[in-house]
Formats: structure tokens, sequence, C-alpha cells
């Protein structure tokens, strides 16, 4: 039986889904709305939707499922406009924002009119944003968390999940606050401390404008996530904030004792600190080889110990070309001479990564990391 879905908002997120869920073998037609007529052209282009729908509003009527996939307030008002709507009543809605606390509280709308709504978050991304980053597979591996109503009815759960199975995505169900609350410490905060390093660079550039060009390697490894989309994290800052400012005060805490620590030059408690974050992130769970990814471990880069002459980064593209594994991107850390340099290459999946990991092990000598 054909499945009629709108999705709305054709961004990285939206537009990724559309893509996803025309790779299962369900019969799916997928109408698709964006406020930017351009962004909806290119959809249809590019085959993430089928038919391009001249309103919210048109999108959703005669839907079995509505996805949300507009920056969080965005869909906060959204939901409470198509509560005013006739939909299909059986329709299961659900969204993909980042914080679901908001969101839940504002689906009570739909709720009251006997719709079934179920908070989802797919705990995949980017910095980038727009249709033109969307990817089908940028699901693939990383959680995916629903936040349906206690009272939610189990098989509206699995109809959900079962619409996302092309995602292979791993569906995980969690109360909205403890999402709220884990997101703030993974995700979120992080975010905000990102940027504040870079505001912190831009404010002591002025005298010292070569301080910028040293900001490669570990400086722009640690911030690449403050190039995100301004309104998509203004909007989340917004709606997280109680545990951002409970995260924040906690970090204030932190450096303080940091800034003791550092104050009585005790090298062996310098010492722990680094050991104890280095131990513990050591620990963490990495993508590599299956496990699944978490929001903060997005590129499935490759370090390569090269020798620093000439032709060596085109003997590897040669070697990957071979192989017929597609790069994502390449990038000198750190390259000086008589010394190894550091080579990144990045893939699109842990799989490619493996794969040429491999390929490489058998052509060259060269030592490779994965971080
Ligand atoms: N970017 C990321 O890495 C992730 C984002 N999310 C969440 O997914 C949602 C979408 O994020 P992205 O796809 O990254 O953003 P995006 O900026 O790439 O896409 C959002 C789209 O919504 C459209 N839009 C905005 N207002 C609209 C309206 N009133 N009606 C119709 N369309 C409208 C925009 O034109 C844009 O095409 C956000 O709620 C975000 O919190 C979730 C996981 C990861
Ligand atoms: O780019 C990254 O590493 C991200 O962290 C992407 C991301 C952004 C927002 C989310 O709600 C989930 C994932």
């Amino acid at each position: 039986m054909k499945r009629h879905v709108a999705i709305i908002g054709l961004g990285l997120i939206g537009g990724s889904l559309g893509l996803a869920l025309k790779r299962g073998d369900q019969d799916i037609h997928i109408t698709g709305f964006d406020r930017s007529y351009a962004t909806a052209d290119e959809a249809y282009r590019r085959g993430i939707i089928d038919t391009v729908a001249s309103s919210v509003k048109s999108a959703c009527e005669g839907a079995d499922f509505i996805i949300f996939a507009t920056p969080v307030n965005t869909t906060v008002i959204l939901m409470e406009e198509a509560s005013g709507w006739e939909l299909k009543q059986d329709v299961i809605i659900t969204d993909t924002g980042s914080t679901k606390n908001p969101i839940m509280t504002a689906a009570s709308c739909l709720i009251d009119k006997g719709y079934t709504f179920i908070g989802g978050h797919p705990m995949a991304g980017s910095h980038k944003s727009g249709v033109a980053a969307a990817k089908g597979h940028l699901f693939e591996n990383a959680y995916y968390i629903l936040t349906p109503m206690e009272s939610e009815n189990v098989e509206h759960v699995e109809k959900l999940t079962n619409l996302l199975t092309p995602t292979k995505g791993k569906v995980v169900v969690l109360d909205a606050s403890e999402h709220d609350r884990m997101t703030a410490i993974v995700s979120h905060f992080p975010h905000i401390v990102a940027s504040s390093l870079v505001g912190r660079l831009a404010d002591q550039e002025e005298g010292q404008p070569f301080v910028k060009k040293l900001a490669a390697g570990g400086f722009r490894d640690l911030t690449r996530i403050a190039s995100a989309d301004p309104t998509m994290w203004r909007d989340i800052t917004i709606q997280n904030r109680q545990e951002l400012l409970e995260q924040l005060d906690g970090w204030l805490l932190e450096m303080n004792n940091v800034r003791e620590m550092i104050l009585k030059n005790d090298s062996d408690q310098i010492f722990g600190f680094f050991d104890n974050a280095k131990k513990f992130r050591d620990r963490l769970p990495s993508t590599y080889e299956g496990a699944v990814q978490g929001a903060l471990y997005m590129t499935f880069d490759l370090h390569i110990d090269i020798p620093d002459h000439p032709g060596v980064i085109s003997e590897i593209t040669k070697i990957l070309a071979l192989e017929e594994i597609s790069l994502t991107n390449i990038r000198i850390v750190e390259t000086r001479t008589d010394v190894y340099g550091i080579l990144v290459v990045s893939f699109q999946t842990a799989e490619d990564r493996k794969a040429a990991r491999l390929a490489l092990s058998k052509a060259t000598d060269y030592s490779m990391h994965i971080l």
C-alpha cells in the first residue's frame, strides 16, 4: 500500500530523510514543502521528493506521515497551525528537531485534536546546512531518537520506526527531558564552547593578525561545529535554555578549578587533568567498525603518516580511485621538511574508510590512524 509522506523543510535533514526513505523498497510518495521555492525545486530535481506542494497545509492534508524538518522555533509555530487543519485522522506526525521538551509541549494542540505526534531527533548531521548538503546515507548507524508521549500507543511508534527503517539509523525511545539533558551535554553546550573559542580568537586578532594563520589543526578541528547555521543554533539555545544554564554553571566551576590548578602550578595535578580526560575520551565509542555514531563523531577520517615529497597525495588518491572508493575531503594537518606529514582523508561512511585503509595498507607502508 502506497504511503504518503509530507516533508516540511527540505534542508540538510529533510532532504537527507527524503533520499533515505526512497532507498527502501517501500511504496512511498513524498510531497515536500519549503518556504524557499528554489530549495523545493532542487529537492524535486534531485528526486528527493515526488511533488512540490504549494503550502504547508496542502502538503499535510492527505499525508499518512508528516515530518517537520524546520528550525525548532518554526516547528513549534507550524504544529500550532497544523492543529487547525483537517488532517487524516490516523496520520503520524513527527519532527527532527534537536530539542524535544518544547516541541512535545507544543504538540499537545495536535494531541487534543486526536492526532498522533511522536517527537524525533536523528543524531546525525553536519555543520553544513541546506538541501545541497543532503545525503541519503546521513543517518546510517546513527542513533535516531524518538520521544513518544507517555500514553502513546506502541503500534504508532512501531509504524514510525518501520517508516524510518531505510535510514539505517538505530531507533531509541527516550523521555523528552532525558533527551534534552543529554543533548545539552554532548551537543548543545559543546557548540556554545566552540563558538566562544572562535569569538575569543576574533577578539584577540587585532594587533596580532598572524594568530589566525596559526589557528590550524587542533583549533580548526575543535571549532568545526561553530560553522553551523546560526538560526538553527539560536533556536536550540532558546529552547534548551534551562539545561544550558546548568551546563554553563558546571563549566564555570570547572574553569575556576582549572584556574586554581594553573595558579598552583602543581605538575601532578596538571598531568592528572589531561590524563583523566585522555583516558575517558579514548574509551568513548568510536564510529569505527560498525559502532553507532554519536552527534559529535560525524566525519570518517583516516590519518595517514606520509613522507613530505611531491606526488604522495596523488599516489594515495590514485590507489583509492583504482578501488573506486570516494573521499569527501583531503587535507594536510602538518607538513615540514624531513618529518612525516599527517594527511587526513575523510570518507562518507565507516565502510569506505575501512576499505581505504585496507587498500592503502596493501599498496604502501604508511602507518594509518583513526583518532
Ligand atoms: N543540521 C544538523 O546537523 C541537524 C539538525 N537537526 C534539526 O533538524 C531541523 C532542520 O535542520 P537542518 O536541516 O540542518 O536545517 P536547514 O537549514 O538545512 O533546513 C531547514 C529548512 O527549513 C526551511 N524552512 C524554514 N522555515 C520554514 C517554514 N516556515 N516553512 C517551510 N520551510 C521552512 C528552510 O528554508 C530550510 O530549507 C532543525 O530542527 C534542527 O534542529 C537535527 C539533527 C542534526
Ligand atoms: O556536525 C556535527 O558534528 C554535529 O554535531 C551535527 C548535529 C547537529 C545538531 C544535532 O541535533 C545533531 C547533530
